[in-house]
This record gives C-alpha cells, structure tokens and sequence, in this order.
C-alpha cells in the first residue's frame, strides 16, 4: 500500500456510504458541503445522520445492503460493524470508484486523514492508519498554533498575490514580495489593510 495526500473535487459525484453508526456519521460530516451527492444504504442511522436526511442534505435507502449497490458511486465508504458485508462491498465496488474500508484501512483505497480548516487553508494529518489517537492529537496543538486568525490571513494571502501578479512589478520583486508577506506581522488585520491599500494604489 502507498498512499498520497490529494485534494479532489468531490462536487457533482455519488458518495455511497454502508452502514449509519459512528464511522458513517463521522465520515459524512466530513464529506457534506462539498456538493456530492451523499447516499446512506443502513437499517438505522444515527440521530445526527438522520437529522441530515431530514434536512434533505443526504439521501437514506432505510435497507441492508445489496451486492448490486453503489455502482453509480465515485467514492464508497463501507463503515458496517459487519465484517462479511464490509468485504462484499469491497467485491463489489465497480472499477471505477474509490473505496474506504473503515475497519481495516488498508483494505481501501482511500484513508482519510484529520483535518482542520482555515478559510481557504486546509491542514491534514495522516498517519497511515498508526494511530488516530496521535493524529487527534496533533491536531489539536496545530488547531492550537494557527488559529482563527489565519482565515483572514490566508484570505488577504490570496487577494495580494492576485494583486502582485497581475501588477507591473518584476519577476524577482513579486518574489520578494510574496515572501514579505510571510510574516506574523500580516496576522493583524490594520497592516493586511495597509497592504492592500498600497497595491491597490
Ligand atoms: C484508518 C482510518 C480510517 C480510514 O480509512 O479513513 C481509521 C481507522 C480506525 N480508527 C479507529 C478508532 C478511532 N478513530 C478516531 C478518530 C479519527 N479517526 C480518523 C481516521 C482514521 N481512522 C483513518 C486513519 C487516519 C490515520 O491514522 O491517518 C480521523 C483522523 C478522521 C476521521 O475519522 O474522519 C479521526 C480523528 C480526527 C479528529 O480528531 O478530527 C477515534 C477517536 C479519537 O481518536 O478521538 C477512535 C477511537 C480511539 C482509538 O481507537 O484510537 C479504529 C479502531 C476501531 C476499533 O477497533 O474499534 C480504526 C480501525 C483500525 O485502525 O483498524
Ligand atoms: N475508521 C474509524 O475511524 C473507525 C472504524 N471502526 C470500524 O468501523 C466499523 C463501524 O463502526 P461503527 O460505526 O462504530 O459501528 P456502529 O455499530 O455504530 O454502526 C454500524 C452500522 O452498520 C449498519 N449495518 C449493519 N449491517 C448492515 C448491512 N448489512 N447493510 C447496511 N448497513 C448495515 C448498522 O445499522 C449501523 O448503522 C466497525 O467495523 C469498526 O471496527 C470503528 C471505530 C473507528
């Protein structure tokens, strides 16, 4: 096994997800508000997932799974506490679409990492399935380290490369520029003003 981190575009697509416990809930909190299309094959679900259902955010099949399920899926997730229909799902999967085994991570194709965001930042950890306990925790100091100040930041980061790009400096002055800005100094939003006033100007 050997696992990349990507970022992917899950808008559009049909996520399956087996089973309605903890591992579902979890994942589909994950997984909404991204524009995917999530569907739920369970008997039950939890309170929150069918809070979501209620809400029309995410589709419930009130049933156990069958083998000729999610075929229209781009990522499956197969989170039952019943090991010979998490491995069916994964018999079955069509070739096309990825698949997470929550209980034996390696399994699947895809594992996913914690995550935490800020604005247009992302910040996963993943231990390849060592330990989620450790990668809780990391995340947690790192939750920490860059807090809600960083929206902003990363926000103005953004709104001056814009700027700098598209402005008549030169290749090694927008450099240097880009790079200036990596300062904790820019984490107050009266300098981010005063920067963007002066490139604006
Ligand atoms: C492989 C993976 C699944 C995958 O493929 O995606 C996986 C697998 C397993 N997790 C287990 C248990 C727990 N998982 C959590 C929490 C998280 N688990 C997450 C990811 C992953 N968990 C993937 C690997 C990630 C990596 O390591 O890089 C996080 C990061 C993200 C998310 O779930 O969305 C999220 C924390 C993020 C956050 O805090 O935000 C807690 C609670 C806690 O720690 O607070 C517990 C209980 C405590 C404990 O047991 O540690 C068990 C044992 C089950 C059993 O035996 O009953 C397995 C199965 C196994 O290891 O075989
Ligand atoms: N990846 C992770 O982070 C973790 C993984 N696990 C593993 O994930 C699996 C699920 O754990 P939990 O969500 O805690 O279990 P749970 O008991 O809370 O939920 C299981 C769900 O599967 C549904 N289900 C059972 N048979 C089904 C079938 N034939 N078709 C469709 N749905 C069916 C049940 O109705 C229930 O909604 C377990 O195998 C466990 O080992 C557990 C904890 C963490």
């Amino acid at each position: 096994m050997a696992y990349i981190p990507l970022m992917i575009d899950i808008s559009g697509k049909t996520i399956t997800v087996v089973g309605g416990g903890k591992v579902a809930e979890r994942r589909v909190n994950t997984l909404t508000g991204y524009g995917a299309d999530i569907h739920i094959i369970s008997p039950e679900v939890t309170d929150s997932l069918y809070s979501l259902y209620e809400q029309g955010k995410i589709s419930w099949d009130r049933r156990i799974y069958d083998t000729k399920d999610a075929q229209e899926a781009s990522l499956i997730i197969a989170a039952t506490d019943d090991t010979a229909v998490n491995w069916s799902v994964k018999r079955n999967a069509p070739a096309h679409a990825l698949l997470n085994m929550a209980e034996e991570a390696e399994a699947g194709d895809v594992i996913f990492p914690g995550t935490l965001h800020r604005g247009r930042m992302t910040i996963s950890v993943s231990s390849g399935g060592a330990s989620p306990g450790l990668v809780s925790s990391m995340l947690k100091e790192l939750d920490h380290k860059y807090d809600n100040n960083y929206k902003a930041y990363v926000d103005f980061l953004y709104e001056c490369r814009k700027l700098i790009k598209h402005s008549a400096v030169t290749g090694d002055e927008k450099k240097r520029l880009l790079k200036d800005l990596l300062s904790d100094e820019y984490l107050n939003a009266g300098r981010q003003q005063e920067v963007l006033d002066w490139l604006k100007s």
